[in-house]
């Protein structure tokens, strides 16, 4: 277990090369969130400053990765700038696409365009089957006919690519990012942008935040053919920079993922709680893993404490395993199936809360 106090001693280790102060000490490391065998922060900066500041990222990455224990590193330098002045930079795009993106790339608004409903996905505590859901639950829209992305924000632990079987970096075309697709699915990744396998690791100045530019700056739609509903994957937790990223993301609504067990409803009841200081509607609450080994019917007790909808359970099974480590989600590899079933009747909820 990775404790505060050691992430602030390992990065206060490190100097802020203006004011000479540690990082966290210098109030440059922004929203630092410590949990189990992870760590992450941001660092916004000038975009005159970001050259300055790449080698200190880098360091502090280097840094926490060496803590013995931690698993999982992500530090993001963005670089906020006047558009006019420095090209709007995207990691893995060539210098022509940058070049091409300072003429003609739109500038990004709070809302994606095109783009009619924002549904997130969250869960209190990781590795209870988010990017599972988020995925199957996109798939099960989309089967209801509705035109759907999905987008990867989990920052710690991109999962999309491997499960939608996606690779390679995206396009870029009339200043938008183009995002892949599988199965009839829009699809983006903050891995795709990265290299997959790796927690995130934004090199070199940005123009905005990054995941606001995937958001706003990824052609989910158009005029002619706008997206229904994005499904946006949050990273675990409920710390700063979850919190930071429901603010700066307009969402119409959101489900909460939970296993069964005490601690999992727990930081489901956090996660309820973050987005309803944002205002964002807690739209149900699925229960994951339901079985043998964590019991069952604790996410439905804490639906009805909650008042939330309570929207049902997921068995585990190896179908559901199986489908997201081959790159085809459960509910299109078996769209017969006891588990696509069950999706089915989630999306019908969620569509019918969105008003899809
Ligand atoms: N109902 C289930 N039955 C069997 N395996 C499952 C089930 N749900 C999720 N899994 C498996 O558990 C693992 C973790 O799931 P997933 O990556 O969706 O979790 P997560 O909450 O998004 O994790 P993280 O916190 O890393 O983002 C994956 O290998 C996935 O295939």
């Amino acid at each position: 277990m990775i404790d505060r106090a050691s992430v602030i001693t390992v990065l206060d280790a490190i100097l802020d090369p203006k004011s000479g102060q540690g990082l966290v000490a210098s109030g440059l490391a922004k929203g630092l969130t410590v949990a189990d065998d992870r760590a992450g922060f941001a660092m916004e900066v000038p975009v005159a400053d970001a050259a300055l500041y790449a080698p200190v990222r880098d360091a502090a990455e280097a840094a926490l990765r060496a803590m013995p224990g931690m698993t999982r590193v992500s530090v993001i330098l963005t670089a906020e700038a006047a558009p006019a002045q420095e090209p709007r930079r995207t990691a893995g795009l060539s210098s022509a696409a940058i070049d091409q993106t300072r003429a003609k790339a739109p500038v990004p608004t709070d809302r994606p365009a095109h783009v009619r409903r924002v549904l997130a996905v969250a869960s209190g505590k990781g590795g209870v089957g988010k990017s599972t859901v988020a995925v199957n639950l996109a798939a099960a829209l989309s089967a209801r006919g509705l035109s759907v992305g999905v987008l990867d924000a989990d920052v710690y632990g991109p999962s999309l690519p491997t499960m939608l079987g996606l690779s390679g970096k995206p396009g870029y075309e009339d200043g938008a990012i183009v995002p892949h697709e599988a199965f009839g699915l829009k699809a983006m990744s903050v891995g795709l942008l990265t290299g997959a396998g790796d927690a995130m690791v934004w090199r070199g100045p940005m123009a905005s935040q990054a995941l606001t530019q995937m958001l706003t700056q990824t052609r989910w739609g158009t005029q002619a053919q706008p997206l229904d509903v994005l499904v946006v994957d949050l990273p675990p937790g409920t710390g700063d920079v979850q919190l930071t990223l429901i603010q700066k993301t307009p969402l119409d609504g959101a489900v909460i993922v939970s296993t069964p067990q005490e601690v999992a409803l727990a930081d489901a009841r956090r996660a309820h709680a973050l987005f309803q200081k944002v205002n964002v509607p807690s739209l149900g609450l699925i229960e994951n893993m339901t079985g043998d080994i964590f019991g069952r019917g604790g996410a439905e007790a804490e639906a009805a404490r909650l008042e939330i909808p309570y929207l049902g359970d997921l068995p585990l099974t190896a179908a559901v395993r199986q489908g997201g480590d081959a790159g085809t989600p459960v509910v299109i590899a078996e769209p017969d199936g006891d588990v696509a079933h069950r999706f089915a009747g989630f999306a019908e909820a969620v569509a019918g809360a969105l008003g899809l």
